[in-house]
């Protein structure tokens, strides 16, 4: 088995390197910070960005691309996505021919608009089939103390998706594969904006019929882009779509779900971010869905709204009033 490298040590890189260690993968955890590498090697730990966790002695924590990238079949992504490309860039040339590409991200780039698998695929030069997604109610921080989960494995070419399921499954992490790769990923980016709205909703007091309804209503927004993307309606009732949205608007531990919460109690967006601390991609991740709908003709009301909050267009207190005014209509997608 050739080794496996991660690019990105933060929560979710760190917690996936040990996912693959934990499986009996030989890992190495690239970061550009020295610290973590050094923490990494020396202590098995990696407090800056995954505090508490001991990590298993197979995963070996690098700043040099190089020396992680030499000889792993599989890559993994897990780095912001508005910086992925940027980042990723500088490191084709020292990406394996046969590799496949794994992205972790739950994000779209803004200006661009792209998903993240064609981020990835520009940027490292890399062809669609051999480039995999995995997505899925994936909070790092249950994951790394081994509590039990699923996630879902995707790519149009299925020995890539059974590559990687073979490689991440363990006794606590249990892959389904899937060939609906625009679906699974729109599912991780849209609902980090979902995960927003009912922070938002509770910071301000609501309970959980609000909640329900904006989980429910963002469910049927986020299938709505999927379908006019091509993608399948049945995979946004499935682990990355229904399962994500329960995990991620439901759990304390969801940074977007925070940011918002942090928004509902009236902080300003920067305090939010700074209070909640970490990646909260929906933040950003929202403007580019919105324009992605708007380009394929599709109504996203509770995006819409939540675009208006973090660019500072309409104050957190309409946000409700202004989803309730909207016209009635049947129910249904
Ligand atoms: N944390 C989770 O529970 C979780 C679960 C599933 C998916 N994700 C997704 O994984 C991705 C990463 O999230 P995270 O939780 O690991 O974020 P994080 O904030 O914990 O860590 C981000 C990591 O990216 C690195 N980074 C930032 N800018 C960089 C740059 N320009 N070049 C190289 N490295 C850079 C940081 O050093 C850090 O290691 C996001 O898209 C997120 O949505 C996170
Ligand atoms: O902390 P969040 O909001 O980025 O969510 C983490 C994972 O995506 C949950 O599956």
């Amino acid at each position: 088995m050739t080794p496996v490298a991660v690019l990105g040590a933060g929560a979710w890189g760190t917690t996936f390197a040990k996912v693959l260690a934990d499986a009996g993968r030989e890992v190495r955890l690239w970061s550009r910070e020295a610290s973590v590498a050094a923490a990494v090697n020396e202590q098995h730990r990696n407090e800056q960005f995954l505090p508490g966790i001991d990590l298993p002695a197979g995963i070996t924590g690098t700043t040099d691309p190089a020396a992680a990238l030499a000889g792993a079949g599989i890559v993994v992504v897990a780095i912001p996505s508005q910086v992925a490309r940027g980042a990723l860039a500088p490191l084709a040339p020292l990406i394996e021919p046969d590799a496949v590409v794994v992205s972790l991200m739950k994000g779209v780039e803004l200006s661009t608009d792209r998903l993240m698998s064609e981020v990835v695929a520009e940027s490292l030069g890399v062809p669609e089939d051999r480039i995999v997604v995995v997505s899925g109610p994936n909070l790092a921080k249950e994951i790394a103390v081994g509590q039990p989960t699923a996630t879902v494995v995707a790519s149009t070419n299925e020995d890539a998706a059974r590559l990687v399921a073979t490689a991440c499954g363990n006794s606590y992490f249990r892959p389904y594969t899937n060939d609906d790769v625009v679906g699974i990923e729109l599912c991780g980016a849209v609902k980090n904006v979902i995960a927003l709205a009912v922070g938002i909703a509770q910071g301000m007091g609501y309970g959980w019929n609000t909640a329900a309804t904006l989980i429910n209503r963002g469910l049927v927004e986020m299938t709505r882009l999927g379908v006019a993307l091509g993608a399948r309606a049945e995979t946004f009732a499935g682990l990355a779509g229904m399962g994500d949205l329960v995990a991620t608007c439901a759990s304390p531990l969801s940074r977007n779900h925070t940011v918002g919460s942090h928004l509902g109690q009236g902080l300003s967006l920067d305090e939010a971010i700074a209070a909640t601390g970490g990646t909260a991609e929906g933040v950003k991740s929202s403007q580019s869905v919105l324009e992605l709908a708007a380009k394929h003709g599709v109504e996203m009301p509770i995006t819409a709204g939540v675009v208006a909050v973090v660019t500072g267009a309409m104050p957190v207190q309409d946000l409700g009033p202004m989803l309730l005014a909207r016209p009635q209509k049947a129910e249904g997608v």
